[in-house]
């Protein structure tokens, strides 16, 4: 769906992007992750053209996007920033409207589409008629996530979404976010600094430094076989967390060996997160899980060991 190769972004002083190349499957969601500086933003923007490269090119379902107008991309490519770029002086429906408007959609049908957007984003009816600046910044970015869904591009471009908000806020939103069908629907590139935020969200994660994109997996790929010691120090020491975040039970399974779990196990689905099952042992008095039909017992011990075998020491 969309091909990017070999894009280069050179200020007079500075190479911002260098070289970079990949390609977003439809209805992937790819999450560019780095430090400050590494060229994320400059990559993203160099989809939907608000950045124009310096060489390489960018397709989208196979066309050229220098054979498209920029304002003809906008249409067909939501894009949501970080402090929302909602206008100020507009309501919040004027803002959802802006596109549909642009697209000379009638009165009914965007009436009809900002309450459908409202309603999965669960914002309050009343706030259609408020100003962006009486909002929180929760609702305001569901609002520009609203004005980037409202005319239904099959691409959606995010720069730091999620970066203006406190963590709990910004852990209830992500969840929201991940269980949105129309957003899962969506061809979605995404732009974070944040590694829970790229795991959690990413089918594929980017990892970018310096102008470079260093590695680009699934993050159970990230977390099992590391590129470079760059990607792993990504990690840090919350590695283990990652690791418990993103494997499922269905992944330790081959390393656990079949048991009959006995009558008092509590029975759970293969792809539960290790997180999860463990919090659940914790509960539990028996302290022993049955995964499907498996004849398997797990014990809190059997994950942590089997977790030692699957990922490696350093890459
Ligand atoms: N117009 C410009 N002129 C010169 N250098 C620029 C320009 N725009 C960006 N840069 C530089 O290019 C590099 C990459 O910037 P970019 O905004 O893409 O990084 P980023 O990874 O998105 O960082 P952040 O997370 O802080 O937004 C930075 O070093 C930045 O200073």
């Amino acid at each position: 769906m969309i091909n990017v190769r070999h894009l280069t972004k050179r200020y007079p002083n500075h190479t911002a992007v260098e070289d970079v190349s990949f390609a977003v499957r439809e209805q992937e969601t790819l999450v560019l992750l780095g430090t400050s500086g590494s060229g994320k933003t400059t990559t993203l923007k160099m989809i939907n053209r608000l950045i124009e490269p310096t060489s390489g090119t960018v397709e989208i379902n196979g066309i050229d996007t220098q054979q498209q107008a920029p304002h003809e991309l906008s249409r067909s490519i939501g894009y949501v920033v970080q402090e929302t770029g909602l206008f100020p002086h507009y309501t919040v429906g004027e803002n959802i409207a802006i596109v549909p408007r642009l697209l000379h959609w009638d009165k009914d049908r965007i009436r009809n589409r900002t309450h459908e957007l409202l309603a999965m984003l669960r914002l309050p009816e009343k706030q259609l008629n408020a100003y962006p600046d009486q909002l929180s910044g929760g609702q305001r970015q569901r609002v520009g996530l609203a004005r980037a869904l409202a005319a239904n591009p099959p691409i959606l471009l995010m720069d730091e979404p999620l970066g203006a908000l406190d963590p709990i806020t910004r852990a209830e939103i992500r969840q929201e976010f991940r269980n949105l069908d129309e957003l899962r629907r969506k061809t979605v590139v995404l732009v974070t600094h944040d590694v829970r935020e790229a795991l959690e969200l990413g089918d594929r994660v980017g990892v970018m430094d310096n102008g470079r994109l260093l590695q680009i997996g699934t993050p159970k790929e990230l977390l099992m076989q590391p590129a470079s010691a760059f990607v792993q120090r990504f990690f840090g020491d919350q590695v283990l967390a990652f690791q418990l975040q993103v494997f499922t039970l269905q992944d330790v399974m081959p390393y656990i060996l079949p048991e009959s779990p006995g009558p008092e196990a509590i029975d759970l689905q293969p792809d539960m997160s290790l997180n999860d099952a463990l919090t659940l042992l914790t509960k539990t008095e028996s302290g022993v899980l049955r995964v499907g039909d498996w004849p398997i017992r797990i014990r809190a011990v059997d994950i942590w060991s089997a977790l030692h075998q699957l990922v490696p020491k350093s890459p």
